[in-house]
């Protein structure tokens, strides 16, 4: 029987913890795992042990994850496409409102005064101090057009708001899935100059970096609003704490707190709570519990960020060998070489490959003997080599 461990970074749904059939355990010790669970624990600067063969994201967002350090030490990493997509839409959609109307200006206020007697007469005196506008109308821009993307646009499009796409890597999908009355800005720009409200939905890597810096800043309408739900390292914080200052962008609603963000004038900072809600992290727990288990069983690979998705199905020969490597010149003929060599029939090869990774699984008639494995284990470019079964 199988004893393969999970141990989790973070606190992860139970009901995602109960998907782990037989065979598997819970560890409190990173040592001996096999399968890591993680949210948003920073991971970069981890050591991680040998026996730790995949990495799953109960969520979007990877770059708490060493993924080019995870690819060469044969370990997949996988996340959650769109599991947490409707808990961050909703949440965006209050971040519109609360930047259209001072909602929590009022809330403090209330909560000051929450001892005087005659509060009711003094809130009718107060709440000019807290007007606002409304949505319906307005022009939102939505940057990035994935999982998160798409719901927002389309909620606000029934919501009446005039709503203006980018997404230059957008999937059919998506595209599918985008309401018809969503404009399509080919370039940001276009959005940037006509929209009264922006929202970023795109990945933190090093190319969407500070893109909302000052220049795109002084691209955008004078009052605008921006939303930022994704990460706080695509704002530039310098100009962007500038540009409320002067009164360029008039509110800034983001999940992210740091240093800076709790400072600026009117920041409306939240506790990174976009997917904080029990449906998404079920969800999230649930199909990050999944991902994980069909790897470890069968090597199977779906929703991978790191190595390319593969299916073999379920081996019905003797053994299975699965091993992740460089998508390199000629490795296939150096693994099938070894086994031939050893009189091994190959009865299943299904090769993927994913820039500069690939991963390939062979379903066999014999058991591999240990000097064959070791052979193919030392073959330059081999970063993995698993039995399977
Ligand atoms: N606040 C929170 O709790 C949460 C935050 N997030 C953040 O939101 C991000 C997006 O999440 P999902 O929509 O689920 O991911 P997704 O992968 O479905 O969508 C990302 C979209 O951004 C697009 N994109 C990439 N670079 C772009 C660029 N330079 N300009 C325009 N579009 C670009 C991609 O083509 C893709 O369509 C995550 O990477 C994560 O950082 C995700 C979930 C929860
Ligand atoms: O899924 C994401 O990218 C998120 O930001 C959600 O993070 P969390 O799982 O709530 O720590």
């Amino acid at each position: 029987m199988k004893n393969r461990k999970i141990y989790c970074l973070n606190p992860i749904s139970e009901i995602g913890l109960k998907k782990f059939r037989g065979g598997y355990s819970i560890t409190d010790k990173i040592e001996d795992a096999h399968g890591v669970l993680v949210r948003s624990a920073d991971m970069l600067a981890m050591d991680f042990p040998k026996s730790l063969r995949a990495i799953a994201r109960a969520g979007a967002g990877v770059n708490n994850i060493p993924l080019e350090k995870c690819s060469e030490m044969g370990i997949v990493v996988f996340n959650t496409p769109g599991a947490n997509a409707n808990g961050v839409k909703e949440l965006v959609i209050a971040g519109l409102l609360l930047a259209s109307r001072n909602i929590s200006g009022g809330i403090e206020w209330v909560r000051k005064n929450s001892g005087g007697e005659n509060i009711a007469k003094d809130a009718e005196k107060a709440k000019k101090a807290f007007a606002g506008r409304e949505i319906l109308g307005k022009k939102l821009g939505v940057i990035g057009l994935g999982a998160i993307g798409v719901m927002v646009a389309n909620t606000a499009i029934s919501l009446g708001m005039e709503v203006y796409g980018y997404d230059p890597y957008i999937s059919v999908g998506s595209a599918w899935n985008l309401k018809r009355d969503v404009h399509h800005s080919e370039n940001v720009d276009e959005l940037y100059e006509k929209c009264d409200y922006i929202t970023v939905h795109v990945p933190a890597t090093p190319s969407t970096r500070g893109m909302i810096d000052a220049e795109a800043l002084a691209k955008m309408k004078k009052g605008v609003k921006i939303l930022n739900f994704a990460r706080d390292t695509l704002v530039s914080e310098n100009d962007l704490a500038a540009a409320l200052e002067s009164g360029h962008v008039s509110v800034y609603v983001t999940d992210f707190p740091t240093a800076k963000s709790v400072k600026m004038k009117n920041a409306v900072v939240l506790p990174h709570l976009g997917a904080s809600t029990a449906e998404s992290e079920d969800n999230c727990a649930v199909m990050a519990a999944c991902e994980l288990q069909e790897y470890l069983d069968n090597g199977n690979i779906k929703h991978s960020v790191n190595y390319p998705d593969c299916d073999a199905g379920v081996c019905r020969t003797e053994s299975r060998i699965a091993c992740l490597h460089g998508n390199l010149p000629g490795m296939i003929s150096k693994f099938t070489a070894i086994m031939s060599e050893e009189d091994i029939n190959i009865a299943n090869l299904t090769n993927k490959s994913r820039d500069k990774y690939a991963y390939t699984v062979i379903d066999i008639d014999t058991r591999i003997t240990d000097e064959a494995l070791e052979r193919i284990r030392e073959i330059v470019g081999m970063h993995r080599v698993r039995i399977v079964k």
